[in-house]
């Protein structure tokens, strides 16, 4: 039995098995046309606004999510694989987050206690609280985990390449998301979920049918990470029919 993440290993797991399985949808979550509006310059101001006050609603749900993934890491981890020190780092790193959030809300003069959650922000949040549920195995919930982060990155790393023509008062939300150390991050967890789903397949738990049972979960559930994500775009892009009624 060998639990041990291959070092420098990125692609070719698991993890790049279904992204490119699911090319168009992954495309659909990472280059959607909100990003597209934030890289090409034309992004509507109280898209933006909206966007910050839905998606601070989201991160603070995110806090707990990741707490009891720290917890799953911390029961069913082995203590070698640095997998709590990675989830630790994305902790602290969501504590900046959140000060950023109230720094820029009131830079951009969003009053966060008065912003209540649309439909896709209150789907996205239940969704996170169901991963939190005992019976959801430590490698499905890392899975979600890192698809949720990656694609933000793959997002806000989008608006910082070549060409970009993102406004300098966006700037500092591409870089918290599009930044080399996040992608690094993203990378460590990447290299946790395809080290736990390869574990899984190949069956190092006694009943086979259970750990097949795993990895098809968690495909599933990267594909909900990426509806949920797509929905939340479409809601800070205003096409989710919230700022006007539907007919
Ligand atoms: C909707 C959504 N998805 C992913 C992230 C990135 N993770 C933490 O910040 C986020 N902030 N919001």
């Amino acid at each position: 039995m060998d639990g041990k993440s291959k070092p420098g290993l990125p692609h070719g797991g698991m993890t790049d098995t279904w992204v490119k399985k699911h090319r168009l949808i992954y495309i659909g979550a990472t280059r959607h046309p909100f990003i597209l509006s934030i890289r090409d310059g034309t992004v509507d101001l109280p898209a933006f606004k909206r966007w910050l006050g839905q998606d601070y609603i989201f991160v603070r749900a995110f806090v707990p999510f990741v707490a009891s993934v720290l917890i799953r890491a911390y029961k069913k981890g082995d203590e070698s694989s640095g997998d709590m020190e990675v989830i630790l780092s994305g902790l602290g790193s969501l504590n900046d987050e959140i000060a950023w959030f109230k720094q820029e809300a009131s830079k951009w003069g969003v009053d966060l206690s008065q912003v209540a959650p649309e439909k896709p922000t209150q789907h996205y949040c239940r969704f996170l609280e169901e991963l939190m549920r005992p019976e959801v195995d430590y490698t499905v919930a890392m899975a979600a985990f890192w698809a949720i982060e990656a694609v933000y990155q793959e997002s806000f790393a989008h608006c910082l390449e070549e060409g970009s023509k993102a406004p300098p008062e966006l700037k500092e939300a591409c870089q918290r998301w599009g930044n080399d150390g996040f992608g690094h991050y993203c990378s460590s967890l990447r290299n946790i979920a395809d080290r736990l789903l390869e574990k899984a397949a190949s069956g190092s738990v006694p009943l086979v049918k259970v750990s097949e049972d795993v990895v098809s979960k968690a495909e599933v559930t990267f594909l909900r990470v990426l509806e949920y994500e797509v929905d939340f775009w479409n809601m800070s892009c205003g096409t989710a029919g919230h700022s006007a009624p539907k007919p």
